[in-house]
């Protein structure tokens, strides 16, 4: 039995964002749901949580964006939250090349508590802070690119929470790869003759843009937002 979902009902997806602390995760999850930006952003304590709408090739969206606490002296507090994800952003900044670096453990962190394949799963690359002068940059896209070669991450974008360059765009291409793996999924499961059961059915989808905050964290800037404030 394939059971379809009707088309007024939103998909639920969860999606996590990792990275070293200060790469400005928080800082890009704040510019797409509250359109805000907080030079003076404060490190995450555990983990938080803000839903956002969005459109992708005519199917609706409600994401639950999860800003994790970057700093290692968090990790017990945000691997519990890595299960249930459909997407995992994966974020470094450009003017920082360690952060870059990292990003290898923070897909592995991300495998580990979660349990999933890694080429199962809709990684995306983040780049962030791509406002800063050109004599700052530390990493270059080529090598970004090289990397995600290597390491079959199929989607890479550079972002700017500070400016909104392509924050929208990082969250779109997100929801693109999710949409990408989801159908070559059905296709195998198909192929084999399984049935496909839609479990997004049924989710209560009230809150459009509320903030939670699950343990402690930066809770500067605007808490309740409509997303028609923001530009799509
Ligand atoms: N120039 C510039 N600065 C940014 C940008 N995004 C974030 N920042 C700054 O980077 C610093 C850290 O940003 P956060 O968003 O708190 O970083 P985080 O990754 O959430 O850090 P943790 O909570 O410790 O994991 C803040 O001072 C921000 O103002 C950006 O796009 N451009």
């Amino acid at each position: 039995m394939t059971n379809m979902r009707p088309p007024s009902k939103n998909v639920l997806l969860k999606v996590v964002i990792l990275g070293d602390g200060g790469v400005g995760k928080s800082c890009l999850m704040n510019r797409f749901v509250s359109n805000f930006f907080d030079a003076n952003s404060f490190h995450t304590i555990g983990v938080e949580f803000l839903n956002k709408d969005i459109q992708v090739e005519n199917e609706r969206y409600t994401l639950q964006i999860w800003d994790t606490a970057g700093q290692e002296r968090f990790k017990a507090l945000r691997t519990p939250f890595y299960r249930g994800s459909d997407i995992c952003l994966l974020a470094y900044a450009v003017d920082d090349k360690a952060s870059f670096r990292a990003l290898i453990q923070w897909r592995e962190e991300f495998l580990k508590y979660y349990d999933v394949k890694a080429d199962r799963f809709p990684f995306i690359v983040v780049g962030t802070k791509n406002d800063i002068p050109a004599a700052q940059r530390q990493v270059m896209a080529e090598e970004v690119s090289e990397w995600c070669q290597e390491h079959h991450v199929a989607a890479f974008i550079e972002t700017s929470a500070k400016t909104s360059d392509n924050v929208y765009e990082a969250f779109a291409l997100a929801v693109k790869q999710w949409q990408r793996l989801e159908k070559s999924t059905e296709r195998d499961l198909r192929a084999q003759g399984q049935d496909i059961i839609d479990l997004t059915q049924g989710v209560n989808l009230s809150a459009n843009t509320s903030r939670f905050c699950c343990i402690g964290g930066n809770n500067s800037g605007p808490a309740y937002q409509d997303d028609d404030d923001y530009p799509n």
